[in-house]
């Protein structure tokens, strides 16, 4: 049976004095219920097929829609209803849940002709999980609200393999009725959630998070090269590794992928620079230096340059390779 242990970090009660009444909603939301609401999810990506398939899997009803209809066959097979533009998808959903690529898609579905903000109205919910930086999100969050509707910005911590598994983390922020309303299927897909403020906290923590995710790779990747250049076995090293304080999660899922330099996308290298780019961004507008950030960012580049945007974020090995 899928574990579903959930977690409200020990901040939100800091927030919720902070934002309960700026963030009062218009219209009361209702919990969002198996067998009794209908929910919507846009974007079919690595992230959005697994998490629907958790949703429909609970006994949701979803409603999906997709640029490229092609990839809504894996979640139609198993029960879900296709929409053909996410208004549409709006107007047939209460609570309507997005993961798209980078700021530019989040935008265009959210604000764009046809667009979740044309479908959507009082008494429903707008929940976006793509990573984004915090302007890109008020971006949206002013459209949704001007509807009368509700949003809550949910970016995940988690790759493919928690999202299938229903394990992955949400790292919330924005309308904190909505995000009650919705716990039902946030406790579906994931192990954990953060409520953690107003709009532009959670895309801050994902980036935060995803900094050091992505210097964290882009080190293991000079260390493995450094290590084959010096004539030693890099699954050596890994066991190394494994055994000391260095250990972790990801070194062990991603260091067997450099040995092999086989590079199927879980996490694509080409989103990982991206969250390298804002949470950058993020820094310079804070006055904040992030010299290891902006190294990790050039190797990433590198490694887009050479080829190996949609290949795993692994792929970085590569930009070691001359
Ligand atoms: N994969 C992962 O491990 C994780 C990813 N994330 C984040 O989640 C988000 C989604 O990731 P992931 O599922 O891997 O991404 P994918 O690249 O697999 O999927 C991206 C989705 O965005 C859609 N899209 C892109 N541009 C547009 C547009 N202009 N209009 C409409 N739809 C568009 C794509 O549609 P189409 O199929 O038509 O191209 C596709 O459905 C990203 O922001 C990523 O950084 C966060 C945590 C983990
Ligand atoms: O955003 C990627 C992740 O693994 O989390």
């Amino acid at each position: 049976m899928m574990t579903q242990r959930t977690q409200t970090s020990s901040c939100t009660l800091r927030y919720k004095q902070r934002f309960v009444t700026s963030c009062r909603p218009l219209v009361t939301l209702s919990s969002a219920a198996p067998g009794k609401t209908t929910l919507g999810f846009v974007g079919m990506g690595i992230l959005g097929v697994p998490m629907t398939l958790n949703l429909l899997k609970a006994g949701y009803e979803v409603v999906v829609y997709n640029r490229n209809i092609q990839k809504t066959d894996p979640v139609v097979a198993a029960g879900a209803q296709v929409a053909t533009t996410p208004r549409e998808c709006a107007q047939r959903a209460q609570y309507i849940f997005a993961t798209l690529s980078d700021p530019q898609a989040a935008i265009s579905v959210a604000n764009g002709p046809d667009g979740i903000a044309s479908g959507i109205s009082a008494g429903k919910g707008y929940i976006d999980i793509s990573t984004v930086d915090a302007e890109t999100s008020n971006i949206i969050a002013t459209a949704i609200k001007s509807t009368g509707a509700s949003f809550l910005e949910a970016p995940v911590s988690g790759s493919k393999a928690p999202a299938e598994q229903g394990k992955l983390i949400f790292l919330t922020a924005g309308d904190e009725e909505l995000f009650k309303a919705v716990e039902g299927p946030l406790d579906v897909m994931g192990k954990a959630k953060y409520y953690l403020g107003g709009v532009g906290s959670g895309a801050n923590m994902k980036l935060v998070v995803n900094m050091l995710n992505g210097s964290m790779m882009a080190a293991l990747a000079e260390a493995m090269a450094l290590a084959d250049k010096s004539g030693l076995s890099q699954a050596d090293l890994l066991e190394v590794l494994s055994l000391g304080a260095m250990a972790n999660p990801m070194f062990a899922l991603k260091g067997p992928a450099v040995v092999e330099r086989s590079y199927p996308p879980a996490f694509p290298l080409k989103h990982q620079q991206k969250d390298l780019r804002l949470a950058l961004a993020l820094g310079d507008s804070l006055g904040q230096p992030l010299p290891v950030a902006a190294a990790a960012n050039e190797a990433y580049k590198m490694a887009k340059a050479k080829g190996q945007a949609n290949s795993d974020m692994a792929a970085v090995y590569e930009a070691t390779q001359h």
